[in-house]
């Protein structure tokens, strides 16, 4: 039965975009069957997937039901993705006005969960309707934290939405880990940012962590995740060590 992970953080630009891309091609490339679902109107994980985000049809034309979710699926070699476009960005009080509004994105992955062994959905920095949404379609999520700022005032908002949710909207969500990500070990500052995170969430984060590496922030303009981009690089060595943990974690 396929998982859905919400990789979300309401703070920017922390690393949720570069997590679900290159998690979402180390687990395809591990013979996982994979979507990722880019619900940030920034489009960035459909671009960084090698999609064109001028895309006529994405996520939002499924989410109104302009097309079938079936219809507005890319298939990549690095896994399949339900695009983002500028449709999206206006859909925060398009979809206000509809019918479950809450549940648009859980009905719509509904149609073609069972394709796929696990499901991503790359969340916008914010804690609005769009990731409510996401919130109410996912199984678990997955937070990136950055590990140059302290970040924990942030995760609280984060978990007390997540409780709420679990109460009236979602009562299944999970948190499934906590990611340390742009780790610079030799910093006192990302030691302690590191030792508040596993206070915080004791027993949630992830052993493998994400350091910062120039490679990574330039395989997105190529259009590429990491490990096509430059497999050597530090970068997708991370990645996939963290793909192999999340397996490990997720058949434990
Ligand atoms: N480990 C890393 N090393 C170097 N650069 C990184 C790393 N992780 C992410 N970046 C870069 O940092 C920027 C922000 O990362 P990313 O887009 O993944 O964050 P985000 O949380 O998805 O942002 P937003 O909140 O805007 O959606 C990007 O330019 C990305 O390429």
């Amino acid at each position: 039965m396929a998982k859905t992970i919400a990789i979300v953080n309401q703070k920017g630009g922390v690393g949720k975009t570069t997590t679900c891309v290159n998690l979402a091609a180390a687990l395809t490339e591990a013979g996982q069957r994979i979507l990722l679902c880019d619900f940030d109107p920034q489009a960035n994980s459909t671009s960084g997937m090698g999609v064109d985000k001028t895309v006529s049809k994405g996520i939002y034309d499924a989410l109104i039901g302009e097309v079938p979710v079936e219809d507005a699926l890319v298939h990549t070699k690095y896994g399949d993705v339900l695009p983002s476009n500028k449709a999206l960005a206006g859909a925060g009080i398009e979809l206000i006005g509809m019918e479950r509004r809450e549940f648009l994105l859980r009905d719509a992955l509904d149609k073609v969960k069972d394709r796929y062994d696990f499901l991503f959905i790359d969340c916008p920095p914010s804690l609005e309707l769009l990731t409510l949404n996401a919130l109410c379609a996912a199984d678990a999520i997955l937070v990136p934290v950055q590990g140059e700022y302290y970040a924990l005032e942030g995760l609280s908002d984060l978990m007390n939405t997540v409780r709420i949710v679990r109460r009236s909207l979602n009562p299944r969500l999970e948190l499934d880990g906590v990611l340390l990500t742009m780790f610079d070990g030799r910093t006192n500052l990302a030691l302690q940012v590191a030792e508040e995170v596993k206070h915080y969430f004791p027993g949630k984060v992830y052993a493998t962590v994400i350091p910062r590496n120039v490679r990574l922030s330039e395989a997105p303009s190529h259009g590429k995740p990491i490990t096509a981009y430059d497999r050597t690089s530090r970068g997708a060595e991370a990645y996939t060590a963290f793909a192999a943990e999340f397996l490990k974690k997720q058949s434990a």
